[in-house]
């Protein structure tokens, strides 16, 4: 490595993006360093989609590296890579998507889907491409949240497999797709656990580099279904501060880790009312739990959100936050964290890609 290399190497160490924690070295971003005749080539590929974070961070890269070069010119490839992370027991990833991570909260009503819907369009909105799966076989509400009229089907291929159905930017399959008010879901147990495999399977995902599941609550059948039957790159557990949440919440953690599932971190939800009038604080369900439990539990909290009526009327009224209010602080702590979710993924071990495989049996 020459001295200039060497002194651009060392000053993008110093680097370290707010949401990887860590310095684009050390993460493993900066592919090539390399001088050559009059310029030197640099290539960081950051692991995780950050197209709002990119123009800050090309510049600060320029920055520091232009006056080591001695006069030479800077070509700078600064691009996202997202690759496929290691599954539970190294299962090759899924063809159709390179990385699937599952939202699970302990207990019902914390605010899970919502969590979900959001960070999957914060990621589609920095530049991933993304699936939603409402694995809540029971209680599927994801067709709510994203707008789709009542009856929506999605299409079929050959009698046997799903389009999936486009809802703001991403890829989405529901269970609530599938049935009508007229067939009650009275599957238990293994069956629904099928329908969960099916729907996966059997979903035509194209392209993904994330499947965002939202979980049913609890630790049960469609959890252990999808622990035992699809490669899971990562959790997130989504609890509120109330102490019977986190303690539900632990278990999710521990579900989790005891079927080598890594979990990415915690969302706390409602964490704190604002006051719509006054703008006065309160922490409705106490303070600090979360925080507590990330370090108990050595899992971080990747983002807290209030309870807030924009995000309740918005998810409810089928345009959930980040995409009826980009700009507003809600999604902007909805896009830090998601940012935070998958540049935590980054960070972990590659997966094994999988290989074509025909998903479709007659
Ligand atoms: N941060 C928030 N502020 C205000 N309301 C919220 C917030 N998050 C979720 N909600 C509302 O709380 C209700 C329950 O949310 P959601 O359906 O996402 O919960 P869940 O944990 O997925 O529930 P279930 O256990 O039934 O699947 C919804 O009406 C939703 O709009």
């Amino acid at each position: 490595m020459t001295r200039i290399e060497q002194a651009v190497r060392q000053s993008l160490g110093e680097i370290i993006p707010e949401e990887l924690g860590v310095d684009l070295v050390s993460a493993g971003t900066v592919t090539e360093i390399e001088e050559q005749e009059g310029r030197v080539r640099l290539v960081v590929h950051p692991g995780y989609p950050c197209a709002s974070r990119l123009p800050a961070l090309r510049r600060e890269i320029e920055e520091r590296v232009t006056p080591l070069l001695e006069g030479r010119e800077l070509a700078l490839d600064l691009s996202v890579r997202i690759k496929p992370h290691r599954a539970q027991h190294d299962m090759p990833a899924m063809m159709q998507a390179a990385n699937v991570i599952a939202v699970a909260s302990g207990k019902g009503g914390v605010g899970k889907s919502t969590t979900a819907v959001n960070l999957a369009l914060a990621l589609h909105a920095e530049g991933a491409k993304v699936g939603l799966l409402d694995a809540d076989i029971f209680g599927p509400s994801q067709p709510i949240m994203l707008g789709l009229p009542k009856g929506t089907r999605p299409e079929t291929r050959d009698g046997n497999a799903f389009v999936p159905v486009m809802a703001h930017g991403i890829q989405t399959m529901s269970m609530g797709y599938l049935v009508t008010e007229q067939t009650p879901v009275v599957w238990r147990g293994p069956k629904a656990s099928g329908a969960l495999t099916q729907m996966m399977q059997q979903t035509l995902w194209h392209d993904l580099d994330y499947l965002i599941v939202d979980l049913p609550p609890g630790t049960g059948d469609i959890q252990l279904t999808l622990a035992q039957k699809i490669p899971v790159a990562g959790a997130v557990v989504v609890t509120t501060p109330q102490d019977i949440a986190l303690l539900d919440a632990i278990k999710g953690v521990e579900m989790f880790r005891k079927v080598d599932i890594g979990v990415l971190g915690i969302v706390e939800n409602m964490a704190v009312h604002i006051c719509s009038n006054c703008g006065h604080e309160e922490h409705v369900f106490g303070q600090g739990g979360a925080d507590r439990m990330g370090r108990d539990y050595d899992t971080p909290v990747l983002g807290s959100l209030p309870l807030s009526l924009r995000i309740r009327e918005q998810a409810d009224g089928g345009t959930p936050t980040v995409a009826a209010d980009p700009d507003s602080a809600e999604a902007r702590l909805y896009m830090d964290t998601a940012r935070r979710m998958a540049a935590r993924l980054s960070l972990t071990r590659e997966g094994r890609r999988a290989f074509p495989k025909v998903v479709m049996q007659h």
